[in-house]
Formats: structure tokens, C-alpha cells, sequence
């Protein structure tokens, strides 16, 4: 059976840096898959190159069969992929409805009108915002702004979504919240690639993770054996003290 995320030899070079190298994996339909590495690894300007943020420079990228490289930003979105960024990324002017309604104009299948606020509310509630539509971002406590980005991001019910350390910075209460969210997202049966330095939130959402070093993919496999495994432990002591 053919994967329904896949990567095969996907390459990124800033300059004389080569910040990902001949990378290849497949995410199945409803996995949820940890990104891994120590600090400068390559993890986010993978998913830069899924999300085209910029352009690769070898390599495919295919969703569904199709071909997501070559691709701009808006289109891969429309494809189905949808993110949030390390930080978070609001439009502080606009309330946190127009906020969603605006990523979901860009959206496989963009709403409009009745039926947009529809499905921007049902968004907000499904991360715990019932009710807070007519609020100003700014006015949000850090958690809750987290969560505007993530009902963005699921409001344009994507096939692949794709969590940059959306657990960052969060304090215990709050990261034990927002794991328990991240799990009923993949309990409804979202297919998600997580990079993420909380290994708590790593070893509790995701079965399976993929760890690179230096722009190469060192492992992948059941989280547990790949957090042992000699070369990852190995990557992390040479880098940074994140495990
Ligand atoms: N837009 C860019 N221009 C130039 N170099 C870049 C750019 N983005 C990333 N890099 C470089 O590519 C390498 C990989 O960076 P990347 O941000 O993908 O690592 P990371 O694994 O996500 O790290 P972190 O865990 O710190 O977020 C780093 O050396 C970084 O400095």
C-alpha cells in the first residue's frame, strides 16, 4: 500500500550549508510521527520544505500521490497541509474568529460567510476556545494564543498537520493540557509530524519518531528504541543537552 505522506531524497542547501541531506520517510494515513535532533538538525527547515516556505533543492514530496514540491505555500496548504510556526504567528489587530476565518480562506476548500463562522467556532472548540471568538488576541494568555494557532491550523480539516514545537514554552499545567489536546486531535484520527524538544510530549503522542543529525536522518523507528538507540543518544550528548 502506497504511503500517504512520502519523502524521497529531499534536500535543502542555504549557501555552503547543506541543512538537509537525501532525507526520506513516509508517514501513513493517522500516524502521528515525532521529528527529532539536536538544535540546528535540520527538523524545521523540513518542514519549511513540506509546508513550501521555500523551495527544496532535490527531492519529492508527495500527498496523496501528489506532487507537493514546486509548490508555493498556498498551494501546498490547499493540498492539505496546514501548520503552525515556532512562534506563534496571530494577527494581534483582528479577533480570534477573524483570525480563523482567515486561515480558512486559505484552505482546501475555501468557506465563505455563515457557514466560514461555523466553522470557525467549531474549531475553537474543538481546542478548548468555546465561546472566546469575539476576543483580541493580545488579550489571550499564552496557552490560549497557542490554541488560536492550532484551531487555525485544524479549522481547514488538513490531511497532514504539522506541529513546530507548538508545546514550547508552555509551563506544566498547560503542557500536560495541551498534550492531552495534541492526543484527542490524533485520537479523532489526524495524521500529524510534530518537531518537538519536550521529550514528555514526545514519548506521550508519538509511537514512532524520526531523529536527524546534521541534516541527515539518523533513525526512525518506535520511540522508545529510537531514544536508546547508540547513534541518537550519541547525537544529542554532541549537541544539545535537550533528551
Ligand atoms: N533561512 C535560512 N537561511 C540560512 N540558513 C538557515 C535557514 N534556516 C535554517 N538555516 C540553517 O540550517 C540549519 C538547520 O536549521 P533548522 O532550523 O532546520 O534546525 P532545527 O533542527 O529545526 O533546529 P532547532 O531545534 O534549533 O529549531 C541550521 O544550521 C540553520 O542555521
Amino acid at each position: 500500500m502506497r504511503a500517504m505522506f512520502e519523502i524521497r531524497g529531499l534536500s535543502k542547501r542555504f549557501g555552503g550549508l547543506q541543512a538537509v541531506k537525501a532525507v526520506d520517510f513516509d508517514l501513513a494515513e493517522g500516524e502521528v510521527v515525532g521529528l527529532l535532533g539536536p538544535n540546528g538538525s535540520g527538523k524545521t527547515t523540513v518542514m519549511n520544505l513540506i509546508s513550501g516556505v521555500f523551495p527544496a533543492n532535490g527531492g519529492s514530496i508527495r500527498l496523496g500521490g501528489r506532487r507537493l514540491d514546486g509548490l508555493p505555500a498556498h498551494r501546498i496548504a490547499k493540498e492539505g497541509v496546514s501548520r503552525t510556526f515556532q512562534l506563534v504567528r496571530l494577527a494581534p489587530s483582528l479577533s480570534v474568529r477573524q483570525n480563523v476565518l482567515l486561515s480558512l480562506s486559505f484552505g482546501a476548500r475555501p468557506v465563505s460567510g455563515r457557514e466560514a463562522e461555523r466553522r470557525a467556532d467549531e474549531a475553537l472548540s474543538r481546542v478548548g476556545l468555546e465561546g472566546v471568538g469575539d476576543a483580541r488576541v493580545p488579550d489571550l494568555n499564552y496557552i490560549d494564543q497557542k490554541r488560536v494557532e492550532l484551531a487555525r491550523a485544524v479549522a481547514t480539516r488538513p490531511r497532514l498537520l504539522l506541529l513546530d514545537e507548538w508545546l514550547a514554552g508552555l509551563n506544566p499545567t498547560e503542557l500536560r493540557a495541551a498534550i492531552a489536546l495534541v492526543g484527542s486531535l490524533r485520537d479523532d484520527g489526524a495524521t500529524i509530524l510534530l518537531v518537538e524538544h519536550i521529550m514528555e510530549a514526545v514519548r506521550a503522542l508519538c509511537p514512532r519518531s524520526i531523529v536527524m543529525r546534521a541534516g541527515e536522518k539518523i533513525a526512525d523507528g518506535p520511540t522508545a528504541e529510537v531514544l536508546n538507540d547508540r547513534r541518537v543518544v550519541e547525537a544529542y550528548l554532541g549537541g544539545a543537552a535537550h533528551v
